[in-house]
């Protein structure tokens, strides 16, 4: 069994050259406030796309990020490569504005059966290269808010099992341990920690250990209706877990 590593090192101020091999990030914005770390999210991102009313977001709420600054400035120097969704939500304003700084429009209002957020980890997936073994996407807004789009961002992670996607907002992470790999979990106490979960999800787990936790699972079944880890404690610098199906591994982020 491949053992897989991860490690939230797009938290920290600058990423770090010694830690196993770099990750390529690319940075999705869904349509609800940004987390006070998107500039950081954004510098350590190769490609910036918005998620439909996601532009929204950046167009109103980047320049207040920077309030020395001239809003045009920062819009500029913070222009998505491109804007994808079935349009619903993005003003006018806001889209023709984009459009005329030469950010990529992608309207698919002719699909009302997958999310914006499907439709951007599509796109990423399809035209970088599909086969990056590195490639990691951060999705800021995704968590918080309406719960039919929560469910619904969780569902994505579960829709791309083989690509590394981190749902984020300013309080918690979510990523998904798939079952054919073991995991070890690099903890980087300055930015998360120590609350921390590990959720079935879709079926029951039958059999999960992990080490590195204040209350370990040791080959313990997990269900809804059952047992599920939450409010658990990160008591070491590595968590590594394994388990007969996929979970959801969730660590607070923290507030500076
Ligand atoms: N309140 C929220 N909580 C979590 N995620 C959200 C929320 N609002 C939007 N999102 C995410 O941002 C994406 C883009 O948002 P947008 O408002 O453009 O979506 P939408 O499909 O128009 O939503 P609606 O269901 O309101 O029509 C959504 O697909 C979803 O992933
Ligand atoms: C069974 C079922 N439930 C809900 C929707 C609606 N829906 C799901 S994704 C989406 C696009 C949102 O931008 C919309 C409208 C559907 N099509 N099928």
């Amino acid at each position: 069994m491949s053992l897989t590593s991860h490690s939230s090192t797009f938290l920290l101020p600058n990423l770090p050259t010694d830690d196993g091999p770099a990750l390529t990030y690319a940075l999705v914005i869904l349509n609800q406030s940004l987390p006070k770390f998107t500039p950081l999210l954004w510098k350590h991102a190769k490609v910036h796309i918005c998620a439909d009313g996601g532009a929204n977001r950046v167009f109103d709420e980047l320049p207040g990020m920077f309030p020395h600054e001239e809003a045009s400035e920062i819009r500029k120097r913070y222009k998505p490569y491109a804007i994808k969704g079935d349009m619903d939500s993005i003003r006018t304003d806001v889209l023709d504005y984009y459009r005329g700084l030469g950010t990529m429009i992608i309207d698919e209002s002719q699909d009302q059966d997958t999310t914006d957020l499907n439709k951007c980890v599509t796109y990423i997936r399809d035209s970088l290269n599909p086969e990056h073994p590195n490639l990691c996407i951060l999705v800021t807004g995704a968590l918080g808010g309406r719960f039919d789009h929560e469910m619904g961002n969780i569902n994505v992670i579960c829709c791309f099992p083989s690509m590394r996607i981190i749902l984020l907002s300013d309080d918690s992470l979510i990523q998904l341990l798939p079952s054919k790999h073991h995991h070890k979990i690099h903890i980087h106490s300055s930015v998360e920690g120590p609350h921390c979960g590990l959720i079935p999800i879709g079926m029951v787990a039958g059999r999960t250990s992990t080490t590195g936790l204040q209350w370990n699972l040791d080959n313990t079944e997990m269900r809804f209706g059952g047992l599920v880890s939450t409010s658990n404690i990160v008591k070491e610098n590595i968590v590594t877990v394994q388990s007969d199906s996929d979970l959801l591994w969730t660590i607070s982020i923290k507030k500076d």
